[in-house]
């Protein structure tokens, strides 16, 4: 069977787009064939996904006939480009999608000089289907590449196009939100002890009231300051809420965090 796509680097959110990709049909598992350093990881990688495991990065690289996602972390992005650079040509490549935090388009085009390539910015809800990826393309890519990065990433959640400028502040938003969202959702449960609840209740309450708020932001488009409105009655209990939020810098804090975050992707890529 022919390799499509080929993922160098099976961790926390190469299997989170591949679990997808492989459950909604988009590549059959023997159509995949993923890289990774430790035995009990290729291991894993290949009973639960069935897919073909290797060592050997160049091998992926060349097989692959579509895509070569490349899923490391950015620290050990020059050591790849110097391990794939002896097979590179320009007659037949894969696309090469690159979801590293900070890496640049034109850091990638130096270690794939003349390939297509594209950096793209996906989150952790990808594994369910709720994710959102962010795509800027690279100087050597086409319509059908574009549609190509567009496919993949569609079967994860939504995907924006932005100019590559964003990309950092992309990362300290949506790349890295869900852990902000999780320290929130954590926190809440939290207050719920502390107020009396049950652990598991809290937890429940805690993570349908953040996925119902989500929704009825998305669904109904009303500004998230509106929907604040309608929860606060007049000297009722939501105000004394945030009241006590606005005393300990809620939202400066989330501001920070975004900009910490983006300024970090900016620093990951020099
Ligand atoms: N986690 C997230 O929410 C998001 C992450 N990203 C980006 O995705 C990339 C991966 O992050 P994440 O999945 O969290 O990190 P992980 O460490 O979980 O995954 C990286 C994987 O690559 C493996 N690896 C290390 N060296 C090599 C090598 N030379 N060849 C092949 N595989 C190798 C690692 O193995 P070992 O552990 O043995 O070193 C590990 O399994 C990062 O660049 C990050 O910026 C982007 C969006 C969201
Ligand atoms: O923390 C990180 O560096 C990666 C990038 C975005 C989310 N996780």
């Amino acid at each position: 069977m022919t390799i499509k796509l080929g993922l160098i680097g099976g961790g926390v959110m190469g299997e989170a787009l591949l679990s997808r990709l492989i459950d909604r049909g988009i590549y059959q598992p023997s159509e995949v064939m993923v890289s990774e350093p430790q035995p009990t990881r290729q291991n894993y990688l290949r009973q639960t996904y069935n897919v073909n495991v290797n060592t050997d990065n160049c091998v992926v690289f060349t097989e692959s006939r579509e895509v070569v996602l490349l899923a490391v972390k950015p620290q050990v992005f020059s050591a790849i480009a110097q391990e794939l650079a002896d097979v590179l040509t320009t007659k037949i490549s894969p696309l090469v999608i690159s979801i590293l935090a900070g890496v640049s388009l034109s850091q990638l085009e130096s270690a794939f000089p003349e390939l297509p390539v594209i950096r793209a910015m996906p989150n952790t809800p990808a594994t369910v289907g709720e994710g959102i990826t962010a795509l800027c393309l690279g100087a050597y890519t086409n319509g059908k590449h574009h549609k190509l990065a567009q496919q993949v990433f569609s079967a994860v959640g939504q995907v924006v196009d932005v100019s590559e400028m964003l990309m950092d502040a992309v990362t300290g938003l949506s790349g890295s939100g869900p852990a902000y969202v999780a320290l929130m959702v954590e926190s809440l449960a939290d207050g719920g002890v502390a107020a009396g609840l049950p652990r598991g209740l809290a937890n429940q309450l805690a993570v349908q009231t953040v996925l119902g708020t989500a929704k009825l932001l998305q669904e109904h488009k009303i500004h998230p300051g509106e929907l604040k409105d309608r929860v606060t009655s007049p000297g009722g209990t939501t105000i004394a809420g945030i009241a006590q939020l606005e005393r300990a810098g809620f939202r400066s804090a989330l501001i920070e965090a975004v900009k910490a975050s983006a300024l970090r992707s900016q620093e990951l890529g020099q």
